[in-house]
């Protein structure tokens, strides 16, 4: 049975109470890469929350994103993590419970690929907390007579030198570690699950690419602190593989908002594009 768009779009809302502590944090934090010279991600007497760990928080489960009625038929192994986007209402405490509302928003057919869209609303007793959006790039799943939907923006690289270069190592291990955190795709840790899916070896998780990079822009660019982020949206343009070095390209692009791209130096692949930060004073 092909994918059925009126199905996913019709598929009720599912909703999820999300509670977590310092130590979800902390574990997300060393997912991300975090080291001990940055004790504000790793000490909990100087904790702050870096804002991507939204899309972990309470330990939110990616393989059920699927099972939902209408996706029957989508093979789980070709499905890859598109694009996230992150707006934060507020910033996340280090301690908290959530009520996570998350509806299917987009079912597009590609040709051979189907992208499918999620919208995450969360809120706690105190109001709105962030907005998750993220699509999903389900390989093979194509083809089911459905609408082609908008091509992704690609916005030109900004102009001008770029305002730093920073190099990122990852983990060998950093898949491993970061799967504790909620994203327990055997893509990301089974050798046999990534041939499956056409993969030489595991790959790492697109959010934690995702969340490393964030690590960083709040580092350097807003001195380690995470409060003045509204919104950090990203496009995953090529998979990362464990134990490879980020080079993540940053631009000043307003006095609240930089761009970043990074590429693995080795091979020059493209590999988190248009990624945007904004923030507020
Ligand atoms: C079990 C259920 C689990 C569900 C959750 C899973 C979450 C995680 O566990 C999974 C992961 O973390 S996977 C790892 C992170 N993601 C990746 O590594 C993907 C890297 N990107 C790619 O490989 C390619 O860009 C690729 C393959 C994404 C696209 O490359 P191409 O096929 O060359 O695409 P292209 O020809 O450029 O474009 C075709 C149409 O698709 C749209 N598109 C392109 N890139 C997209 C992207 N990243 N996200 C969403 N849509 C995208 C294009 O707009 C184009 O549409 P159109 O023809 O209409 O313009």
């Amino acid at each position: 049975m092909p994918l059925d768009p009126a199905r996913l779009l019709a598929a009720p809302p599912r909703v999820r109470t999300l509670t977590w502590s310092p130590r979800d944090v902390l574990l997300y934090h060393l997912g991300v890469g975090a080291p001990p010279s940055r004790p504000h991600w790793t000490l909990e007497s100087r904790l702050r929350v870096l804002p991507s760990f939204a899309v972990v928080a309470g330990g939110q489960d990616v393989l059920s994103a699927l099972d939902i009625p209408g996706a029957e038929s989508v093979d789980r192994t070709q499905v890859l993590h598109g694009t996230q986007e992150l707006i934060l209402h507020r910033p996340l405490p280090a301690e908290g419970s959530a009520r996570a509302r998350t509806a299917v928003t987009d079912v597009h057919d590609k040709g051979s690929a189907a992208v499918l869209g999620f919208r995450t609303e969360a809120a706690d007793a105190e109001g709105p907390l962030w907005t998750a959006r993220r699509l999903l790039f389900a390989r093979g799943a194509g083809g089911f007579g459905g609408a082609r939907g908008p091509a992704l923006p690609r916005p030109p690289r900004p102009e001008g030198p770029p305002a730093a270069v920073h190099r990122v190592p990852l983990r060998e291990d950093a898949a491993l570690l970061y799967r504790l955190s909620g994203d327990m795709n055997p893509l990301h840790a089974d050798p046999a699950e990534a041939a499956r899916a056409g993969f030489p070896r595991p790959v790492l998780q697109g959010l934690c690419t995702y969340g490393t990079a964030l690590r960083v822009l709040v580092d350097t660019l807003l001195d380690g602190r995470p409060e003045p982020v509204r919104r950090y949206a990203a496009r995953f343009s090529g998979v990362v593989f464990p134990g490879e070095t980020l080079e993540l390209t940053v631009w000043r692009t307003g006095e609240r908002e930089a761009r970043a791209e990074a590429v693995v130096p080795d091979t020059g692949r493209l590999v988190l594009a248009d990624a945007v930060l904004e923030w507020e004073a």
